[in-house]
């Protein structure tokens, strides 16, 4: 996806700035483990602990060997669980990469709430998301997402895939709703530190 690359190892610079000693950071949704792993090589304050959570066991499996061949030496666990259930706790940063958008919709303020009562005052959420726009920007940045993906080898065929396979699975919202639910779920200041096409990054501290 466009910028993925610089959303993960800016995660790790980001965590880097926010972590605090004797603190947890957790991967919300971590796949193969990408920004744990730059999480754990960013961090600089002591007796850290990263929690990865994804609830495909074959994620976390994968995960674990990514894990175990990286030498970094913060502790790192990682639970094959639903993050909508799982509770946070003692966290100075959370990162919750490219997976609110498959959340159903009517659950994404609980979730997001829920990360803000377990983050401790001062913390930092990383949210990046697949947004939507308004009528007049939308024709322009799903251009520029197609000849993304052109650019990067995909065929017409796996093109039209990807696109019926994630309909009505992902579902973006506008910055507009995303900011107005990370305030209402009790963060303070929010800023768009990233933004590739129609993929963001917000840095929200509590
Ligand atoms: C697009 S991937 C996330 C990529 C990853 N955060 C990264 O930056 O590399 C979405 C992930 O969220 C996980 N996921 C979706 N809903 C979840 C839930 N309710 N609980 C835990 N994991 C979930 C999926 O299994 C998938 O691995």
């Amino acid at each position: 996806m466009p910028g993925y690359a610089e959303t993960v190892a800016m995660s790790g610079v980001i965590a880097g700035e926010y972590a605090r000693a004797n603190t947890n950071l957790y991967d919300l949704g971590c796949s193969l483990g990408a920004v744990t792993l730059a999480m754990r090589h960013g961090v600089k304050a002591e007796h850290c602990k990263i929690i990865g959570i994804d609830n495909s066991a074959a994620m976390i499996e994968q995960a674990g060997h990514y894990i175990a061949l990286d030498d970094g030496k913060v502790d790192v666990e990682l639970l094959c669980a639903d993050i909508t259930v799982q509770n946070i706790e003692n966290a100075s940063v959370v990162a919750l990469n490219y997976v609110l958008q498959f959340i159903a919709k009517d659950q994404r303020l609980n979730l997001l709430s829920q990360i803000a009562d377990g983050l401790n005052v001062g913390g930092a959420l990383i949210l990046s998301e697949k947004i939507c726009f308004d009528d007049d920007e939308q024709p322009l940045q799903d251009k520029l997402h197609l000849d993304f993906k052109r650019a990067n080898g995909y065929s017409e065929l796996e093109i039209a895939q990807k696109r019926s396979a994630i309909e009505n699975v992902l579902i973006p919202e506008t910055e507009s709703a995303h900011i107005a639910r990370l305030k209402q779920a009790g963060f303070g200041q929010v800023i768009r530190w990233y933004q590739c096409f129609n993929f963001v990054s917000y840095l929200a501290i509590k």
